[in-house]
């Protein structure tokens, strides 16, 4: 059977619905594994793996391999409480595809059924990635010898969806796609006390309200102005009650660069930052990172060259050469170890991603799979490459 493009919507909504956070994915992973079942099952082999247990790998066997290509998705979502009025809203309380991991599953989906119903040159392998968001999904698949044996990848395709470019454009480009990523933890160790006596007291509040801004001058004042540099702390908790002086507050953040070395330089002023702090509050400041499988996503020169190729001679697609984006990706980990290309696959919300009112346009599925299909089947007949 071939996925008609109503049933890919409908496979999609039902994904919307149940979102599950990173390293949760088990509905998500039982529903995928019931479409798949679906499928002509004659050159299909699934593997499960036991350090990632809701991962899916996926084998579509050639006919005459010379390669294994992976395509990989991600299947995690974020805990926002969705907005949008669907009929296909999201049942799980405080989560929500609001990255459009369900998109990306979806046309994965899509051109796996299209490869089991006609059988490819090459071996396939398709990747269902858990935790990509945060977790590093794919450095545990890779690093737990996931693409080895049967299931080993030459070379790795992905994408992401992207709510600024019109529905179903393709976006590419050779080099830096997306953003190295850490993530950073802070909490200050003050001294809490009665609001009335704040001379018996160390606000944490305080202090942790002058290294947030503190920290914005690293950008602004650190990093030469055509480089970039990203720092948002999107979490700040702290306090029990108005009228008592927090003794702690805890800080959850982002740290980004295009390139390792600005990343390293970023956290090294963070952490010089958290250290005339203490200084001058006579406080402690923990400051942790964790980078995980986050790399820059760097795309390979000459399959990147072959994906733009194909896109821009194909007049069935739209496609659209991008700038790098401050986005973070744990397939930069994969294409680190691996050589591949990642694209967008424009989907044109009004809301952003990670927003409560995110709403891709469908029209993006069907249009991302044959554009994938299409340059699947032309990669396998490059002879060479
Ligand atoms: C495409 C996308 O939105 N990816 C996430 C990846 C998160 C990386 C890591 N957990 C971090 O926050 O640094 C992103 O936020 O860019």
């Amino acid at each position: 059977m071939t996925l008609t493009n109503n049933e890919l919507i409908k496979i999609r909504r039902h994904l919307h619905t149940i979102p599950e956070l990173a390293l949760n994915e088990y509905q998500t992973q039982a529903y995928l594994k019931q479409v798949i079942n679906r499928f002509p099952q004659t050159n299909l082999e699934i593997k499960e793996l036991p350090e990632l247990p809701t991962a899916l790998l996926v084998l579509v066997k050639g006919k005459e391999p010379s390669r294994n290509i992976g395509y990989r998705c991600d299947m995690d979502a974020l805990p926002v409480d969705e907005v949008n009025h669907l009929s296909y809203a999201s049942k799980n309380p405080h989560v929500m595809h609001a990255c459009g991991h369900d998109i990306h599953m979806t046309v994965a989906l899509g051109i796996l059924n299209y490869f089991s119903v006609n059988q490819p040159k090459d071996n396939l392998v398709f990747f269902f990635q858990p935790a990509e968001e945060s977790q590093s999904g794919g450095k545990i698949a890779y690093d737990s010898n996931a693409f080895q044996g049967k299931f080993k990848v030459d070379e790795f395709y992905g994408l992401h969806d992207n709510s600024q470019l019109k529905a179903g454009v393709i976006g590419c480009r050779n080099g830096t796609l997306f953003a190295g990523t850490t993530e950073v933890n802070v909490t200050v160790k003050g001294k809490s006390g009665h609001a009335a006596y704040p001379h018996l007291a160390n606000d944490a509040i305080v202090i942790a309200a002058n290294f947030v801004n503190q920290v914005q001058t690293v950008v602004s004042r650190s990093i030469d102005p055509t480089k970039c540099g990203v720092i948002t702390f999107g979490k700040f908790e702290a306090g029990v009650i108005r009228n008592v002086i927090a003794g702690q507050a805890r800080l959850e953040g982002t740290i980004r660069g295009l390139t390792q070395t600005m990343i390293e330089f970023i956290r090294q002023r963070v952490l010089e930052i958290a250290d005339g702090l203490e200084k001058s509050f006579g406080c402690r400041i923990e400051v942790e990172y964790n980078q995980g499988g986050y790399f820059p996503v760097e795309n390979n020169p000459k399959l990147t060259k072959n994906f733009i190729d194909y896109m821009k001679n194909n007049s069935q697609v739209d496609f659209q050469e991008t700038t790098p984006k401050m986005t973070g990706e744990d397939f930069g980990y994969l294409l680190n170890k691996i050589p591949g290309t990642m694209f967008w696959l424009g989907v044109e919300s009004p809301g952003a991603l990670h927003s409560a009112d995110f709403l891709p346009n469908e029209g993006a599925i069907q249009k991302g799979i044959n554009a994938m299909v299409g340059f699947l089947n032309y990669r396998m007949n490059l002879e060479g490459n």
